[in-house]
């Protein structure tokens, strides 16, 4: 079985996270409240951990403030969060700060039951599952292996995040589709930021934009659906 999406064969679909699989106000009402009240405590209680220090590192980089002591760096990162700003080295303490959420049960992932229907569908018919978020490539596992209905990780082949690109910007893609060593047209690109689904499509992928709300969207360029579900009714086509 081949899946084909406007006459081109998909090999690969990529799928953001936030307002695509799982629900944005999980990662904004549950995951970033969870960071931001265990932030400084986190930094302040594993500063002899070498990847504290590597994210201390980090802080004074994307900051361009080399004497930022540690203090320092926490206010730094406080004020990023607040910002929900992409910054490396704030996205991989977060991962680090739900994996202890998830470890001790007080977290548990959200994911769209439709998302898990099409997700296993496309998995177990040959299609190759990545995940491109924002959040750190740890937090990604975190989420899918701590899902309602179990770990789902088994799904994905490819997980990316920050330190491959911004994901507004087109060389991210080209990037993703050389490890894959396909073409960017045997690629569908699933998200719900505009300014993602423009970069990708500048890359030459395919995309298809989630509108899980339902809004009025201002956008004829790119094919919207409300669900996984729609994606598969109305932009894949399967060839026996
Ligand atoms: C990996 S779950 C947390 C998501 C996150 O931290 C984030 O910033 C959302 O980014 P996305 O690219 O998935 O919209
Ligand atoms: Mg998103």
């Amino acid at each position: 079985m081949t899946i084909t999406y406007q006459d081109k064969q998909l090999k690969v679909i990529l799928t953001d996270i936030e307002g695509t699989t799982t629900d944005i106000s999980f990662v904004r009402d549950v995951l970033f409240p969870y960071s931001a009240k265990h932030l400084a405590a986190w930094v302040r209680n594993n500063l002899e951990l070498p990847v504290t220090q590597d994210i201390l590192q980090q802080v004074r980089e994307f900051s361009e403030k080399s004497n930022l002591d540690v203090e320092g760096c926490i206010s730094q990162l406080i004020n990023w969060q607040s910002e929900d700003k992409k910054i490396t080295p704030l996205k991989s303490l977060q991962g680090l700060i739900w994996q202890e959420g998830y470890d001790k049960g007080e977290l548990k992932a959200h994911i769209y039951p439709d998302a898990v229907e099409y997700l296993k569908k496309w998995h177990d018919i040959g299609l190759t599952l990545a995940v491109y978020s924002s959040g750190s490539i740890a937090a990604q596992k975190l989420l899918f292996r701590n899902t309602p209905v179990g770990d789902l990780t088994p799904l994905f082949s490819g997980y990316f995040d920050t330190n491959t690109g911004s994901k507004k910007e087109s060389q991210s893609y080209t990037a993703i589709a050389n490890e894959f060593s396909v073409l960017p047209q045997e690629i569908l690109f699933l998200s719900d930021s505009p300014q993602e689904l423009i970069a990708a499509s500048a890359a030459n992928f395919n995309v298809c934009g989630l509108n899980r709300e339902a809004v009025n969207v201002d956008n004829d360029k790119f094919t919207y659906v409300n669900n996984f579900s729609q994606i598969q009714e109305k932009i894949l086509i399967e060839n026996a």
